[in-house]
C-alpha cells in the first residue's frame, strides 16, 4: 500500500528505548495520597487494609506483565524492576511505565472493596510513574536499599503536615524522628489525648529506649511487635507456591462428575517483609541479579 502523505508525521515521535543491559525501575506514586489518606479514613501512621490493597495491585502488575524480577512498595508507592535483558516492548519507557501505572490504578480500584469493606472509594486515585534505569547490581541494590530506609520517614510526611507541628531539623537529620516517633507520637495523640505539639514537646530529647518505654508502659505496645509490614514495606518476589483448589477432573466414566481436591504448584510474587539493606537477602535469593537476567 503507498504511503501517505501524512505518514512523515511518525518521524516526530521521540525515541524512549531504555539503554540495554541496565535495570528498568518503574516507580509508581499515589497522586496527593496525603488527602485521599484522610478522605478515606486511614488508620494513622500506618493502615494495613491500604498497604495490602497496594501490594495486591502490585501482584497483579507482576502477574499480568512480563518480566519483573521484583518489586519494592511501602506508604503510597511501589517500584517494579525489571530484568536486565528484558526486550518488552523493544524496552520503550513510555510502554513500561504507562502498561503499569493503568493496570496498578485500575487495580487498586478493581480490588478496593476487598480490603475496605465498610469504605466507599469517594473518587478515582490516580498514580504517577518514572522509569530510571540503573546499570550495575550495585546501584539497583542501592536504590532499593534507599526506597526502604525511605520507608520510615512515610510517616513523618503525615505529621509534617499537620497544622501548627514544627519538625525539629535536627531530629529529622539524625533518624530520630522515624517509625517508632509515629506510632508514641500516634499513641500519645490518640489514646492520651494530648495534641499534637504536646505529644511532640513530651518525645523531645528521649531515645529509643524512652519511646519504647512510654509504648510498653503506658500503652502495653511492644514496638517489635509492630508488623514487619510498617517497618521494612514489602518484597515481591517470585516463588514457587502449592495452590490448593476444589475442581471438576477427568475421571473414569463411573465416577464421572466428581470433585477433586487437586494441589498445583505456581510461580507467584509471593510478599516477604525482609531487609534489603546489606547482604542477607540477596544472598538467600541469588537467582533475582543472576540467571539469565
Ligand atoms: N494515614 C495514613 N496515611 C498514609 C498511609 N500511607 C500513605 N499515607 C499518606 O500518603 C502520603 C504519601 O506521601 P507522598 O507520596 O510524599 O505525598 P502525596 O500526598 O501522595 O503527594 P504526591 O505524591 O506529591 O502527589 C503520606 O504523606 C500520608 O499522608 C497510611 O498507611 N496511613
Ligand atoms: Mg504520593
Ligand atoms: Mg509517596
Amino acid at each position: 500500500m503507498a504511503k501517505s502523505k501524512f505518514e512523515y508525521v511518525r518521524d516526530f515521535e521521540a525515541d524512549d528505548t531504555c539503554l540495554p543491559h541496565c535495570w528498568v525501575v518503574v516507580r509508581l506514586d499515589g497522586r496527593n495520597f496525603h488527602r485521599f489518606a484522610e478522605k478515606h479514613n486511614f488508620a494513622k501512621p500506618n493502615d494495613s487494609r491500604a498497604l495490602q490493597l497496594m501490594t495486591k495491585c502490585a501482584q497483579t502488575v507482576m502477574e499480568e506483565l512480563e518480566d519483573i524480577v521484583i518489586a519494592y512498595g511501602q506508604s503510597d508507592e511501589y517500584s517494579f524492576v525489571f530484568r536486565r535483558k528484558s526486550n518488552w516492548f523493544k524496552r520503550r519507557a513510555s510502554k513500561f511505565m504507562t502498561l503499569v501505572a493503568s493496570q496498578f490504578a485500575s487495580s487498586y480500584v478493581f480490588y478496593w472493596r476487598d480490603y475496605f469493606e465498610d469504605q466507599p472509594l469517594l473518587y478515582p486515585p490516580g498514580f504517577d510513574g518514572r522509569v530510571v534505569l540503573y546499570p550495575s547490581n550495585q546501584t539497583l541494590k542501592d536504590y532499593l536499599s534507599w526506597r526502604q530506609a525511605d520507608c520510615k520517614w512515610h510517616s513523618v510526611t503525615v505529621q509534617v503536615k499537620l497544622p501548627n507541628l514544627y519538625i525539629n531539623a535536627t531530629d529529622l537529620i539524625q533518624g530520630h524522628i522515624n517509625n517508632l516517633y509515629n506510632t508514641v507520637f500516634w499513641a500519645l495523640v490518640q489514646q492520651s489525648g494530648l495534641t499534637p505539639v504536646q505529644a511532640q514537646e513530651r518525645l523531645k530529647g528521649t531515645l529509643a529506649g524512652d519511646k519504647n518505654e512510654i509504648l510498653f508502659s503506658q500503652f502495653h505496645i511492644n514496638y517489635n511487635d509492630e508488623p514487619q509490614m510498617y517497618r521494612k514495606g514489602t518484597v515481591l518476589v517470585w516463588q514457587k507456591v502449592d495452590e490448593v483448589r476444589t475442581q471438576e477432573v477427568r475421571l473414569p466414566v463411573e465416577m464421572e462428575g466428581q470433585r477433586m481436591t487437586v494441589t498445583r504448584t505456581r510461580t507467584r510474587p509471593v510478599p516477604l517483609h525482609s531487609d534489603l539493606i546489606g547482604d542477607a537477602f540477596w544472598k538467600e535469593h541469588p537467582d533475582i541479579l543472576s540467571g539469565e537476567n
